[in-house]
């Protein structure tokens, strides 16, 4: 019996089935493997924005993580919004007892605006949590405000990756998403282990419909790591799903649409 790698999101939960946990487990599924949650806040969200915001205690955190670890176990994890620092504490303390490849996606603000951390948790994810990551995946705003560093050409991405490997993950994968068009070739992401270097580049989408872009890339990654490949073999092909995804992407709501996770399936458009 064929038994698929298992994939643990922990993240937050966004009603309009765009980003978040909704995103992550229709991700790991797309590509193959068993997805799994540990929900650590859940949000009212749509196209719009998002409309609330309730966090769940750590006890839940750290019972529904223990449940899922314990008894079925993980091939690679993946977080996501972790809201407060002391759910990024409790989230840190438990990674560091996994073996399986971590991919850490420190999740800021949301496309439109919205705070999913707390100011207060910069601390942790900085102190705590980075070091639990095979593999940091920060957008440009992440980077600034996780370190300073302002990417406004594509060459900064080479300081802002040193700067988030100081924290510890043995991998920084900065993705370039927000950079202006005119600054950069397509859309391009920097992986580097402060070694190795690799350029993602994929073609620039602006269709809009862009919602979840993030999540999805970070958990292609970690289901493309519980099948065992490399973290240079995962991130690209993790560029290519979400690359896909994105193009496929479609109106839902009034404002920012999702990104299409099914667009294997449907064929591209
Ligand atoms: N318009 C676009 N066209 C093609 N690829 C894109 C576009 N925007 C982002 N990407 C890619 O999507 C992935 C996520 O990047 P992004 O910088 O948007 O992350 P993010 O900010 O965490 O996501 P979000 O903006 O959804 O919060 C990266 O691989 C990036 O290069
Ligand atoms: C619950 C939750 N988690 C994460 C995001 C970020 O999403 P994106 O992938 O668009 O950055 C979100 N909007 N909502």
């Amino acid at each position: 019996m064929h038994t698929p790698p298992r994939v643990l999101t922990v993240a937050g939960s966004d009603s309009g089935g765009g980003a978040g946990i909704q995103a992550d487990l229709k991700t790991m599924l797309a590509l193959g493997t068993h997805g799994m949650s540990v929900v650590t806040a859940v949000t009212a969200q749509n196209s719009l924005g998002v409309q609330g915001a309730w966090e769940l205690p750590a006890e839940a955190v750290r019972a529904q993580f223990r449940s899922v670890v314990d008894d079925i176990g993980v091939d690679a994890v993946k977080t996501g919004m972790l809201s407060s620092a002391v759910l990024v504490e409790t989230v840190a303390e438990l990674l560091a007892g996994v073996r399986a490849p971590v991919v850490v996606d420190p999740v800021g603000v949301s496309k439109h605006g919205d705070a999913l951390l707390a100011p207060t948790a910069l601390d942790a994810v900085r102190g705590a949590l980075l070091a639990t990551a095979t593999v940091a995946t920060p957008n440009l705003d992440e980077v600034a405000q996780l370190t300073g560093v302002r990417v406004e050409e594509e060459a900064d991405m080479r300081r802002a990756a040193a700067a988030i490997l100081e924290f510890g993950p043995r991998w920084a994968l900065i993705k370039g998403g927000h950079l202006a068009a005119g600054h950069a070739e397509g859309a391009v992401d920097l992986l580097t282990d402060g070694t190795e270097e690799h350029w993602l580049r994929g073609p620039r989408h602006d269709n809009r419909h862009t919602h979840g872009t993030g999540c999805t890339l970070a958990s292609a990654l970690a289901a493309r790591l519980a099948k065992g490949d490399t973290v240079p073999q995962a991130a690209a092909a993790a560029k290519e799903y979400v690359t896909g995804a994105l193009a496929a992407g479609f109106r839902l709501g009034a404002g920012i649409g999702p990104v299409d996770h099914g667009w294997r399936r449907r064929g591209t458009p």
